[in-house]
């Protein structure tokens, strides 16, 4: 099978069939909408599906590369299957898609209102995500005429406890699972199986579409609880082929030693800004929300030393949405930027663009570092991934062999030792609570990989203190011994303990965060598994929380008894 370029230019010379000529099988004020949004030819993926319109079930599993418009392949069946088919009555939700990041469900629901503008009969989409007034948003889902309702399964789970809410659900037409493979995996498959309760029998009708870039084998032991047996599966992807367009180069870079971390990436930063000066646009991910809020405070003083006028962007769980969708928007637009970003848009996220992807430290596993690569090079865009890894670390790429990562062809730690003082200096004008924060985030996401760092405990907490030596901190950040005790280090040697403390100093010293610490203690008792959003939360808002049950598929939140301590409570490693 080619590889899925599909830029306008490229589709055209590949005598890519165009939408128009879909006239007759697809609405006319869809077609007119794809005209607007300026697609003329189709992608592979959205060619094979329109191809199998109508198909005998209408049920859809999709697998196509990252960044070449399965959002629009989606979309386009389930409206027409909405403009063609009689009429759902006013007020009732027709169809429903579920996301696991809320930053990708308001993309969707964005693309769903430009795809519907030239409809006769406006349809209303509206979204149902965590984070964001419960009371007013139901309120407008419940009094308005929600046709497509875009949505995380948290909030969702929440809405559908009411028996009002569920009775909107009774002319469900279509369920459509994007990053599928995420959404049945351990992380979500409770949430869907709950919502699934809530929604009327799949043999009243609706059709399922699931839809990802990485649909590993274990999907399939899940998927019938969305599709009938007759589902038609589809794959822009040949066998030997991955889900990143190939014309992405990736790139390892070795960290020799943990201190070395934010010198080795300065310097490659540094580097890749020299070789790309103009609109220099990069995505830098981090394991978990605080780590990234440490490498936001960092490089915030360091970046006018990399380009003049660069702006530094964060985006991860520990943000309130609302700033969390402005950021998005934001960098959306920019035509430069240096974001750096936890899982909360590791998946679908669609940031024009992007030229650069750094992974510092490890993704949960293969698809998360696809996923993340799959940030660049979108929408027949060229684009670059560098990973960096801890000599520890380095078991990544040897066992997921598969992936066509080679070393990075220039040398990264000669100019990383040069830039040592620069960064150094930098670190020491980093908030000492932020560090502290981003030391324990770091322990609570090595703890679940431990036995692949090939260490144990004492050599984790070892591995941390150099962690938080590379921060400049004169010592290990002192710790709660409750959330000691729940990241299963209790005793172990290395660790400093915090005195409960009311109150304290605000700024600078290990004093300081020994209050702290025991302030932050319930937003963070595994932060290093960043990604459990707690979606106990958003059933319950009293609870405080704002978490989603986005972010990562990280191994430490499988099997994870569910936390209910609202806000960050399993935070850590995804957002
Ligand atoms: N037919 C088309 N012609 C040109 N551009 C397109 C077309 N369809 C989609 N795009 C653009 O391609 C980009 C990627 O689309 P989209 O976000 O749907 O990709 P995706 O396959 O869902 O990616 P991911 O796997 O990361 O979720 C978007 O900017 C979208 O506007």
């Amino acid at each position: 099978m080619s590889e899925a370029v599909y830029d306008t230019k490229t589709l055209k010379e590949s005598r890519a069939p165009t939408f128009q000529s879909l006239g007759g099988k697809l609405q006319a004020p869809l077609l007119h909408a794809l005209d607007d949004m300026g697609y003329e030819f189709m992608t592979p993926v959205q060619q094979q599906v329109l191809a199998a319109l109508p198909s005998s079930s209408g049920e859809f599993l999709v697998q196509a590369k990252t960044g070449t418009g399965k959002t629009i392949a989606f979309l386009l069946p389930a409206l027409q299957e909405l403009l063609t088919t009689k009429p759902v009555p006013k007020r009732q939700v027709a169809i429903l898609i579920l996301s696991p990041t809320r930053e990708l469900a308001l993309q969707i629901a964005k693309e769903c209102d430009q795809l519907t503008a030239r409809l006769p009969q406006p349809v209303e989409c509206h979204t149902a995500i965590g984070g964001t007034t419960r009371a007013s948003n139901l309120s407008k889902f419940m009094n308005g005429n929600p046709t497509v309702l875009v949505a995380t399964p948290g909030r969702l789970n929440d809405y559908v406890g009411e028996d009002k809410v569920r009775a909107k659900f009774a002319n469900l037409r279509t369920l459509i699972l994007d990053e599928a493979d995420r959404m049945l995996d351990q992380g979500f498959i409770d949430d869907i199986k709950r919502m699934l309760k809530s929604l009327p029998p799949k043999s009243e009708g609706w059709k399922g579409m699931c839809f990802s870039a990485t649909l590993p084998p274990k999907v399939q032991d899940v998927i019938a609880h969305v599709l009938n047996p007759g589902y038609t599966r589809l794959s822009t992807i040949a066998a030997n082929e991955l889900p990143t367009v190939a014309s992405v180069p990736q790139y390892a870079v070795p960290i020799p030693n943990i201190h070395d971390t934010f010198t080795t990436l300065f310097a490659l930063l540094q580097r890749e800004c020299a070789a790309n000066p103009t609109n220099f646009k990069t995505i830098v991910f981090g394991t978990t929300a605080n780590g990234v809020a440490l490498l936001y405070s960092l490089f915030g003083k360091l970046a006018p030393t990399l380009l003049p006028g660069l702006k530094v962007y964060q985006l991860h769980s520990r943000l309130s949405q609302n700033i969390r969708t402005r950021t998005t928007e934001e960098f959306k637009d920019a035509t430069s930027g240096l974001m750096f970003a936890s899982d909360v848009i590791g998946r679908g996220m669609d940031f024009p663009n992007v030229g650069l992807v750094v992974q510092l430290g490890l993704p949960a596993d293969a698809e998360q570092y696809i996923h993340r690569v799959g940030r660049t090079a979108r929408a027949g865009n060229t684009g670059r991934a560098v990973i960096l890894l801890t000599t520890a670390e380095a078991f990544f790429l040897t066992v997921n062999k598969h992936l066509p990562v080679d070393p990075y062809p220039e040398d990264v730690a000669t100019s990383a030792a040069a830039c040592r003082p620069q960064v150094e200096a930098a670190l020491d004008e980093v908030d000492f609570n932020t560090r502290a924060k981003a030391y324990q985030a770091f322990l609570g996401f090595h703890k679940t990989f431990v036995k692949k760092l090939r260490t144990d405990n004492v050599g984790l907490v070892a591995m941390a203190n150099e962690y938080s030596k590379a921060m400049q901190c004169p010592a290990p950040p002192p710790l709660d011994k409750k959330i000691v005790g729940k990241m299963g280090l209790k005793g172990v040697k290395g660790l400093v303990y915090a005195v409960a403390q009311p109150q304290g100093p605000s700024r600078g010293s290990a004093n300081d965060t020994v209050s702290k610490g025991k302030r932050a203690r319930t937003s963070n008792v595994t932060d290093g598994v960043d990604a459990k959003l707690s979606s106990a939360s958003e059933r319950n808002p009293k609870r405080g929380g704002t978490l989603d049950r986005e972010e990562s598929n990280h191994p430490a939140r499988r099997g994870q008894g569910r936390n209910r301590r609202g806000r960050g409570a399993t935070e850590g490693r995804m957002a």
